[in-house]
C-alpha cells in the first residue's frame, strides 16, 4: 500500500465493531471498507444517517481502532506523526471555547502545533482572512451563529497548513447562504492543492463539490466513482409530461402508459419511462387533441443513485459494489 504521491487516504477491508449494552451485543458500524483517496481532489464521503461515515474518519483520524482491515494515510500507518503532521481535522460537533476570541482559539490550537510568536500571528491572521473571520476576530465565539463557528472550525483543521484536510459533515446545520461559503471554502482549498475529503448526507452539495464520491450504506460501500459516471449509473430514462385539456379517456390511457399521472385541475402530470411510451403518449395526445405544455427529460442527479442504492440495500438486506 505504499503509494505516497497518488494516494493520500486508502483503506483495505476496513472494519469496525461496537459492542453496546450490558450483554454486548454487537454493532457492525462499518465492514470491508476498501477505497482510496487521491492526491488533490475533493472527496465526498456519503450516506444516510448511522452509515458509518463518522465511524470510519474516526478510525482515519486514529481516534478509535478499526477491529481489522487497514488505513493509511501518505503511505503511512494511521497515527504515525508522519502522517498526522500533514492532517487537519474537522469533528461533526466540535467543542468551542465560549469565551475565548477566535483569535485565541486558533492561537490556543496553533500552541499544539508548537507555533508560536510572530509565526503563530501571522498564521492565525492568514487563516482568518482565508475564512473571511478577520471583521470578527475580537468576539468571544459565544456571539458565533453556528455559520461562523463553522469556519472557524475550518480555520482550526487548517492551523497546521495540513496536506490532507478530512471534515466531519462540514455543511450540515447551515442555511443556504452558510453552506455556500464552507463550499466556496473548500474548492478554496482545492484551489491551493489540498486534498479535502469530507462526509455529508446532503448530496447536492456534493454533486456541485466533488471530483469523486464514495456512498456507504450500513456500513458497506455501495458505490465509488467520479460524480459524472456515479449520476449516468444512477439516471433513469423518466420523461416528464404536462398536458392540458386531455378528456377523461386520454387520462385512463395515459395511465396505462405512465408510472405516475397527477391531476391538477384541467392539468395532467405524467412520468414516463420508456421512449416507446412517450411516442404512444404523443399518440394519445394528438388522438385527443389535448395540448402538449412541456415534454422535459428528467434530469439526472447523485440523489437518484443514492435512492437506488437505498432501495436495493433495504431490498436485499446485502450490499456488493
Ligand atoms: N461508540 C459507539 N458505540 C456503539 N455504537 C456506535 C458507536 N458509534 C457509532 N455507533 C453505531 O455505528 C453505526 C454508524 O454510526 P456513525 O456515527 O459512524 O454513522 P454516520 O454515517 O456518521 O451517521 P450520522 O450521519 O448520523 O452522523 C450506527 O449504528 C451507530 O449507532
Amino acid at each position: 500500500m505504499q503509494n505516497e504521491t497518488k494516494h493520500v487516504v486508502q483503506t483495505e477491508a476496513l472494519r469496525k465493531v461496537f459492542r453496546v449494552g450490558f450483554w454486548g451485543r454487537r454493532v457492525v458500524a462499518v465492514e470491508g471498507l476498501s477505497l482510496e483517496v487521491r492526491k488533490g481532489e475533493v472527496f465526498g464521503f456519503l450516506g444516510p444517517n448511522g452509515a458509518g461515515k463518522t465511524t470510519t474518519l474516526k478510525m482515519l483520524m486514529g481516534l478509535i481502532y478499526p477491529t481489522s482491515g487497514d488505513a493509511q494515510l501518505f503511505g503511512h500507518p494511521v497515527g504515525d506523526p508522519n502522517a498526522k503532521a500533514k492532517l487537519g481535522f474537522l469533528p461533526e460537533s466540535p467543542y468551542f471555547y465560549d469565551y475565548l476570541t477566535s483569535r485565541e482559539f486558533l492561537a490556543f490550537y496553533g500552541h499544539l502545533f508548537g507555533l508560536w510568536g510572530a509565526t503563530l500571528n501571522k498564521r492565525v491572521d492568514e487563516l482568518l482572512e482565508l475564512v473571511g473571520m478577520t471583521h470578527a476576530c475580537d468576539l468571544q465565539l459565544r456571539k458565533f451563529s453556528k455559520g461562523m463557528l463553522q469556519r472557524v472550525g475550518i480555520a482550526q483543521a487548517l492551523i497546521n497548513d495540513p496536506e490532507l484536510v478530512i471534515l466531519d459533515e462540514p455543511m450540515s446545520g447551515l442555511d443556504p447562504i452558510g453552506r455556500k461559503e464552507v463550499r466556496d471554502l473548500i474548492l478554496r482549498l482545492k484551489e491551493a492543492g489540498k486534498t479535502v475529503m469530507f462526509s455529508s448526507h446532503i448530496l447536492h452539495d456534493a454533486e456541485m463539490l466533488c471530483d469523486r464520491v464514495a456512498m456507504i450504506m450500513k456500513g458497506k460501500l455501495v458505490a465509488c466513482g467520479e460524480v459524472a459516471d456515479l449520476i449516468e449509473r444512477g439516471a433513469t430514462q423518466e420523461v416528464e409530461m404536462v398536458v392540458d385539456r386531455l378528456s377523461s379517456g386520454g387520462i385512463e390511457q395515459l395511465r396505462s402508459l405512465a408510472t405516475k399521472v397527477v391531476l391538477h385541475g384541467e392539468r395532467v402530470l405524467a412520468v414516463l419511462n420508456a421512449q416507446r411510451d412517450v411516442d404512444e403518449a404523443l399518440d394519445v395526445l394528438r388522438a385527443n387533441r389535448a395540448k402538449l405544455v412541456s415534454l422535459v427529460p428528467h434530469k439526472a442527479s447523485l440523489e437518484d443513485l443514492f435512492v437506488k442504492e437505498a432501495h436495493r440495500v433495504q431490498q436485499v438486506g446485502e450490499v456488493h459494489v
